[in-house]
């Protein structure tokens, strides 16, 4: 029997935050690589490392041609862009999957080498199943019905927006990693069986770069939480539920301070410190 998918809450959310302690430096805390951008796409290269900043990771890589890390680095010069250690990767967001460079597309290719939790975004969806570590990706309806299609499991988007539930299931079993699919209700679920929804508590989440930053922020947790992520993967779907809901939250926030007012994304990301510490404080 399938259970029911079960609404995640600020209370389910509060398990899934990581405060350093006296014992931590930025890297036991957990540091994050990311590849992300592109010129066509440079701001979403920029709101995702600075959501991952603003979700409290010990520290971000940034992995990237010379004007993407210029860029990174006006916005956020906490960032490093020398290759080393991460804990997770974030890999994808703002990259045209057809406009792939060799150099790009080996800098994706070593980040699954290393075998820790990986977010998979935009372009850099196709790679899902290509290696072992712990997965989630982080599609919309119609980069999951590309996806799914490819894998020959056709369908349209038409299809997924109509059964999103059932088609993020599917994904998950058929492609064998955690899916985050995001929409007004963000199905997120495993192939264990484990389905969570996040209702967005306002429509002005949908924005230009909100995707960017949702997996900044997702990016940030499973940086955070590498020691759990080693011994139980299933904690990336519940990692993944509370970034939805941390985004949407920060959100809601963002737009409280202007009256109920529009967001940008960037807005969204600058909110989440405080989404954090009052899960902090539950
Ligand atoms: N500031 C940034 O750098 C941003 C980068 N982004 C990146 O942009 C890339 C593409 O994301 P998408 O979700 O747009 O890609 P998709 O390729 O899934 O969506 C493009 C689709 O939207 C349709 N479309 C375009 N303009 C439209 C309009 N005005 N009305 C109706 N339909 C329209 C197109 O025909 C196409 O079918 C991703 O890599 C994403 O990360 C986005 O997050 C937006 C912000
Ligand atoms: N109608 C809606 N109401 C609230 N949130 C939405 C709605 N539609 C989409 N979203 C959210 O907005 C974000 C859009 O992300 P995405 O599609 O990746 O856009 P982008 O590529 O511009 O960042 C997702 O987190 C999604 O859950």
């Amino acid at each position: 029997m399938t259970t029911a998918w079960q609404e995640w809450t600020a209370d389910d959310a509060a398990n899934w935050i990581a405060a350093p302690t006296a014992d931590d430096d930025k890297y036991t805390r957990g540091v994050l690589g990311v590849v992300t951008g592109s010129s066509d796409y440079p701001g979403a290269a920029v709101l995702g490392v600075e959501a991952a900043h603003r979700a409290g990771v010990g520290m971000v890589r940034y992995i990237g041609r010379r004007t993407l890390r210029q860029a990174v680095l006006a916005r956020r010069p906490e960032a490093v862009t020398v290759a080393g250690r991460v804990q997770a990767w974030l890999l994808g967001s703002g990259i045209d999957q057809g406009r792939r460079s060799s150099v790009l597309l080996g800098d994706l290719e070593h980040a699954f080498t290393e075998r820790v939790p990986v977010v998979l975004d935009a372009g850099a969806l196709d790679l899902v199943g290509t290696r072992t570590a712990p997965t989630v990706i982080t599609p919309h309806a119609r980069e999951l019905a590309k996806l799914l299609t490819s894998r020959e499991l056709p369908t349209s988007v038409d299809e997924v927006r109509a059964d999103p539930g059932g088609w993020a299931e599917r994904a998950a079993k058929e492609l064998g990693v955690a899916v985050l699919l995001k929409g007004a209700v963000t199905h997120v679920c495993d192939p264990d069986g484990d389905r969570y929804t996040v209702t967005a508590p306002t429509h002005w989440l949908a924005t230009a770069g909100s995707g960017d930053v949702l997996g900044g922020i997702l990016g940030a947790l499973a940086a955070t939480h590498h020691r759990e992520l080693a011994t139980n993967a299933t904690a990336l779907t519940a990692l993944a539920a509370t970034a939805s809901w941390v985004q949407g939250e920060a959100a809601l926030r963002a737009s409280a301070t202007v009256g109920g007012g529009p967001v940008t994304a960037l807005d969204i990301a600058t909110a989440v410190p405080a989404v954090i510490g009052a899960l902090l404080e539950r």
